[in-house]
């Protein structure tokens, strides 16, 4: 995928300034930057849910990209099962009635039994913990099976076994071949991928390998804060 001078905002406030960006296919690609950098900006500008003001991003695939939001923007409210979250991924392939096959909830189930969710199906969304609830907006990304996947911080406060689950989840998928793009403040999980995009104030300050991007030197630029790794705490240190 190709983003090209892409620009975005809300309404007259401008987040994106001519943001140009490769996202290798079948690959990890991380997004990190500072709060208000434009991280999910730039995510749903590439979902088309935040529209272009101008600029463009170049997909191969015709089909829409699957984006799982923060968990703190999904409706806790409504009073849907997890089941039915995850079932809403398959939405787009059945049309206005929406009526499920076989194939379908094949899917549904081994979402969830990705994410080790099956045994909370039958429970409220809005009744889960945060990472219970995650691990079912991750489930239901999957179950779209958009060859794009796009998370927005699925990793921010969730324990190591929900994020071990996430993160075999994800690997799966992009052996199987999807692109996937993930927002995080996570520094160990950025490193992680394989691909990383540095945003500040709404512009890439730097693109490429994870080793180069969050070198000393760009957290420094960005954070005025020196990270030499070793002796300067966790890796994964939260920014
Ligand atoms: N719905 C909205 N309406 C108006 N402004 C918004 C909206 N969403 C975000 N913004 C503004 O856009 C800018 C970028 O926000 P965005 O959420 O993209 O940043 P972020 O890097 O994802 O931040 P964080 O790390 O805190 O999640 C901020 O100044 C924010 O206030």
């Amino acid at each position: 995928m190709a983003i090209d001078r892409l620009s975005a905002g809300y309404g007259r406030h401008r987040v994106l300034c001519a943001i140009t960006a490769r996202i290798p296919a079948a690959r990890v690609t991380a997004i990190v930057g500072p709060n208000g950098s434009g991280k999910s900006t730039l995510l749903g500008a590439v979902a088309g849910v935040v529209p272009a003001a101008s600029g463009a991003v170049r997909r191969r695939s015709a089909v829409g990209p699957a984006l799982v939001v923060q968990r703190s923007a999904a409706a806790d409210a409504l009073p849907i099962s997890v089941r039915e979250t995850v079932a809403m991924g398959r939405w787009a392939h059945r049309g206005p009635w929406r009526r499920l096959t076989r194939d379908d909830r094949a899917i549904i189930d081994t979402c969830m039994d990705r994410l080790g969710i099956g045994h909370l199906a039958a429970r409220r969304l809005g009744a889960l913990s945060g990472g219970e609830r995650q691990r079912a907006l991750v489930a239901q990304g999957l179950a779209q099976q958009a060859d794009l996947l796009l998370l927005d911080e699925p990793d921010t406060g969730l324990d190591i076994e929900a994020q071990q689950r996430i993160s075999d989840a994800l690997d799966h998928t992009v052996r199987k071949g999807t692109t996937v793009v993930h927002a995080t403040h996570d520094l160990a999980a950025a490193r992680r991928a394989d691909h990383c995009v540095l945003l500040a104030g709404g512009c890439v300050v730097a693109e490429g390998a994870p080793s180069e991007v969050l070198a000393p030197a760009s957290l420094e630029r960005v954070w005025g804060i020196a990270r030499t790794g070793e002796g300067d705490g966790p890796d994964g240190t939260v920014l």
